[in-house]
C-alpha cells in the first residue's frame, strides 16, 4: 500500500494523509473514511509526509475508477483560488464537489453512450448584421484573448456568443457560458437549447436539484458535455477539453460570491480560460470599468457592436425635474401622461421603482419614532400584503403597533415608497390597466417567474411596475415606455461603485423599451437633472460616463487604480471587533513597513450596515497601487491574523478585491 494525500471539502486546509490498495493518480476522486463516517475527496498528492506512523493513517474506502481524474488545470483553479482569495483549499473545494455528490456512498455508474453529436441545429439562422459578423471576425477561435464584446441593449450579443459556441463545438471543444442568474433569464437557456438541440448542455446553477447539479459534474468530469451553462458556481464545473469561455452580462455584480470563499466568478473565469489558452468573451451593454479599464491599457480587446439588428434605434431618454414638477404620490404629471398615450396605443409600459415592499419606513407623526429592526441598523419595511413589518436583511416581521411604542400618539402612516405603493397608485390613476408588479415578494419562485415572463410577452398586462428584476436582458415587444422612479440614491452615496451600479441599472432598464416594432421612450424623475451622468445615459453614452468615471477613480486612487482587500469582523458587540481590527491594524503597519511598494492601512470602522442579524460588524481596509506587491502582504498578513487572538464569538475574513467598501 502507498500513501497519498488526499484534498477533502473540509473548513480548512483540508489535506490529510491515506493509503490507497492501487495505483491512483493526482486528481482521482476516492471515498475517505473521516471522522465517525466517510467523506468524498480528490488525490491530491502522491507525497505523503513520511513522519507520520504507519497505524495512524487509514486506507481509502474505494476509489472511484469509473471517472476520470480531475484535470491538472482545473486542480491549479482549485490552487489559485485559495492562493488568491487566501482561503482554505478544503473550503474551495467545497465549492467545487456537489453536495448531493458528496453524501453518494457509492460511485455513480457509467453513463450510457451518448451519441453526443455536437452539432448546430441547422435551422433557420438569422443572417448576421454587419456589426455581429465584424465582432465574430475580431474574436480569435484559438489562444487565450480576453475580448469585451461592448454592445449596447438589444445589439444581438447572444448571437454572437451562439455562433462562437457553434464553431467551438464544431472544433470538438467544450463551451463555458456563465450567467448572472439563470431564473431571471429564462430566455437564454431555451435559445441555448434550441439552437444546440443535439448538445449535451448541463445547467449548473445553486437552484437546480442537488441531484441534477451532481450528476451535471459528474457528466462534466467524464467529457460527457458540450456546453455548461451556469451561474456563478459553474466557474468550478470541470473540463476535459475547454474550448471557450462566454461570460454574458459581465458587470453583473452576482458573478460575486459573498458567502464562503468570497471569490469573483469573472475573474476566475479569465484565469481559467488563460490556464486553459482559449479566447474568453465578456459580453455587456454596460461593462464594469475595471473591463473597461482594462481595453483601455490594451490587456483586453474591445468589439462594439452599436445598432440593433432590427435597425430599432436606442429609445429616446428624457428626464422629468421634480424640483419644478410636482410628482404626486411618486408619479409626475407627465410620466403619468405617457403612461396614458402609451397604453391607449395598446403598447405596455414599464415604471421602475427598485424597492420592494409598500413603505420603506412607518413614522410616528406627533414624535418621530421610526421602525426599526431589532437585530439589524435599518428601518422595518411595511408590506401591504400581509400587514406587516419586514426587514429586508434577516428576515424579522413584526405586526406594526397600534399606537406609538414611544408617545402611545395613534398617528403611525408608512412614509416613502415601494412597489407595493406604486402599484396601488398606478391602479388609481389607470383604473382600466392591467398591472403586474414584479419583484421579489411577487414572484417567488422560477415556474412563477416563467409564467409571468410569458403573461407580459403575450400581452397580457399594460402596466409593469418591477424592481431591478426587470433590469436584465428581457426581450419584451410591445414595451414602449420605461419610467424610473427614486432613482436619484445612488448618486451621492459614499460607495465607490454607487454610480457605477446607478447608470449601468438605468440603461439596461432603459434598454427595454422600443426593441421591436414602436421606438421606445424613457422618462426618469429626477431632482439632479444637471448631474453629468444623466447626460451621458440621455446620449447613451457609456463611453462618456466610463472615462469621466475613470478619470476620478484614477485621481483618488480607486480601484481600478488601486487594488483593495477588506477585512471584516463581527461579535455580539461593537468593541470587540473594533479591538480586533485594531490589532490586526497594528500587524499590518508592521508588515507594510517592509514593504517596496506602498501599502495604505485605512482606520477600523463600523460598517455601514453596522448590526446585522444581532451581529455588530466592523471593517479595516488596505490598499495598494500593484496587485502582486498587495498580494504578497495579504498572504503575510494573513498568517498574522491566524495567530490573533480574539474572543471565540468573534468571526474575522478577509475579503479580495471587495466590490463594496
Ligand atoms: N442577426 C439578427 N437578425 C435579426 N434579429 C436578430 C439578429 N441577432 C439578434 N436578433 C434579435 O434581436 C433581439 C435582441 O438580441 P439579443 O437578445 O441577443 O440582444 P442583447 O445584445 O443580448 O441585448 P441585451 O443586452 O439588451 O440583453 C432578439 O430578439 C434577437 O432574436
Ligand atoms: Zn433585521
Amino acid at each position: 500500500m502507498r500513501r497519498v494525500q488526499v484534498l477533502l471539502p473540509f473548513p480548512g486546509e483540508g489535506l490529510f494523509d491515506y493509503r490507497v490498495p492501487e495505483a491512483v493518480v493526482p486528481g482521482q476522486i476516492v471515498r475517505v473514511p473521516f471522522g465517525r463516517g466517510a467523506k468524498l475527496g480528490i488525490v491530491w498528492s502522491l507525497e505523503a509526509d513520511p513522519s507520520v506512523p504507519d497505524e495512524r493513517i487509514k486506507a481509502v474506502e474505494a476509489v472511484w475508477q469509473g471517472l476520470p481524474p480531475l484535470a491538472a488545470a482545473d486542480r491549479e483553479l482549485l490552487e489559485f483560488t485559495a492562493h488568491y482569495y487566501l482561503a482554505p483549499l478544503g473550503e474551495v473545494v467545497a465549492a467545487m464537489l456537489p453536495p448531493a455528490l458528496r453524501r453518494r456512498k457509492r460511485e455513480p455508474r457509467t453513463a450510457k453512450p451518448d451519441a453526443g453529436g455536437s452539432t448546430m441545429t441547422v435551422g433557420l439562422l438569422p443572417e448576421l448584421t454587419p456589426g455581429q459578423r465584424a465582432a465574430l471576425e475580431a474574436v480569435p477561435r484559438e489562444g487565450f484573448s480576453v475580448t469585451l464584446l461592448h454592445g449596447i441593449t438589444g445589439s444581438g450579443k447572444t448571437e454572437v456568443y451562439l455562433r462562437l459556441i457553434a464553431d467551438c463545438l464544431a472544433r470538438g471543444r467544450q463551451a463555458l457560458l456563465l450567467v448572472p442568474e439563470i431564473g431571471l433569464t429564462p430566455q437564454l437557456t431555451e435559445r441555448v437549447r434550441a439552437r444546440f438541440s443535439s448538445a449535451r448542455i448541463v445547467c449548473l446553477h445553486s437552484d437546480a436539484p442537488a441531484s441534477e447539479r451532481s450528476a451535471a459534474f459528474v457528466a462534466a468530469l467524464r467529457g460527457e458535455v458540450d456546453i455548461v451553462l451556469g451561474t456563478r458556481l459553474a466557474v468550478f464545473a470541470p473540463f476535459v477539453r475547454l474550448g471557450l469561455v462566454v461570460v454574458d452580462e459581465e458587470h453583473d455584480p452576482s458573478y460575486k460570491q459573498f458567502e464562503g470563499v468570497p471569490y469573483s466568478a469573472r475573474d476566475l473565469a479569465v484565469w481559467r480560460a488563460r490556464r486553459w489558452n482559449v479566447p474568453i468573451v465578456l459580453g455587456s451593454a454596460t461593462p464594469s470599468l475595471e473591463s473597461w479599464a482594462a481595453c483601455e491599457a490594451g490587456r483586453y480587446r474591445r468589439v462594439a457592436l452599436s445598432a440593433r439588428p432590427s435597425g430599432q434605434p436606442l429609445p429616446t431618454i428624457e428626464l422629468i425635474d421634480t424640483t419644478q414638477t410636482s410628482a404626486e404620490e411618486g408619479v409626475s404629471e407627465p410620466l403619468a401622461r405617457a403612461i396614458e398615450e402609451t397604453l391607449g396605443r395598446g403598447e405596455q409600459a414599464l415604471v421602475f421603482l427598485n424597492r420592494r415592499g409598500y413603505a420603506p419606513v412607518v413614522r410616528c407623526g406627533h414624535c418621530g419614532w421610526v421602525s426599526r429592526c431589532p437585530n439589524c441598523s435599518v428601518n422595518l419595511v411595511f408590506h401591504r400584503d400581509d400587514g406587516r413589518m419586514h426587514c429586508h436583511h434577516c428576515g424579522h416581521r413584526e405586526t406594526p403597533p397600534r399606537a406609538c411604542p414611544e408617545c402611545g400618539a395613534l398617528d403611525l402612516r408608512p412614509i416613502g415608497r415601494g412597489t407595493q405603493r406604486l402599484e396601488e397608485r398606478l391602479q388609481a390613476l389607470f383604473p382600466q390597466a392591467r398591472i403586474a408588479r414584479i419583484d421579489r415578494d411577487a414572484v417567488k419562485t422560477l415556474p412563477q417567474w416563467e409564467t409571468l415572463l410569458e403573461e407580459v410577452r403575450a400581452g397580457q398586462y399594460d402596466l409593469l411596475v418591477g424592481t431591478q428584476m426587470m433590469a436584465k436582458g428581457h426581450d419584451f415587444p410591445s414595451l414602449t415606455l420605461v419610467g424610473v422612479i427614486g432613482a436619484d440614491a445612488g448618486l451621492y452615496a459614499a460607495e465607490v461603485r454607487a454610480t457605477e451600479r446607478m447608470f449601468q441599472q438605468l440603461m439596461q432598464v432603459a434598454g427595454r423599451a422600443g426593441r421591436a416594432g414602436a421606438p421606445g421612450r424613457v422618462l426618469i424623475q429626477t431632482e439632479f437633472s444637471q448631474h453629468p451622468l444623466f447626460r451621458e445615459l440621455a446620449a447613451h453614452d457609456y463611453a462618456a460616463f466610463a472615462g469621466r468615471t475613470l478619470a476620478e477613480r484614477r485621481a483618488l486612487r480607486l480601484p481600478p487604480f488601486a487594488f483593495q482587500a477588506l477585512l471584516r469582523a463581527d461579535d455580539e458587540a461593537l468593541e470587540p471587533a473594533l479591538a480586533f481590527l485594531e490589532e490586526a491594524r497594528s500587524a499590518a503597519r508592521s508588515l507594510a513597513a517592509s514593504e517596496a511598494w506602498p501599502i495604505r492601512v485605512f482606520d477600523p470602522v463600523p460598517m455601514r450596515l453596522v448590526r446585522l442579524a444581532r451581529r455588530e460588524r466592523a471593517q479595516l481596509l488596505v490598499e495598494g497601487d500593484h496587485r502582486p506587491a498587495l498580494h504578497a502582504f495579504l498572504e503575510r498578513w494573513a498568517g498574522a491574523l491566524r495567530e490573533l487572538p480574539h474572543p471565540r464569538s468573534l468571526r474575522w475574513r478577509l475579503e479580495v478585491d471587495p466590490l463594496e467598501t
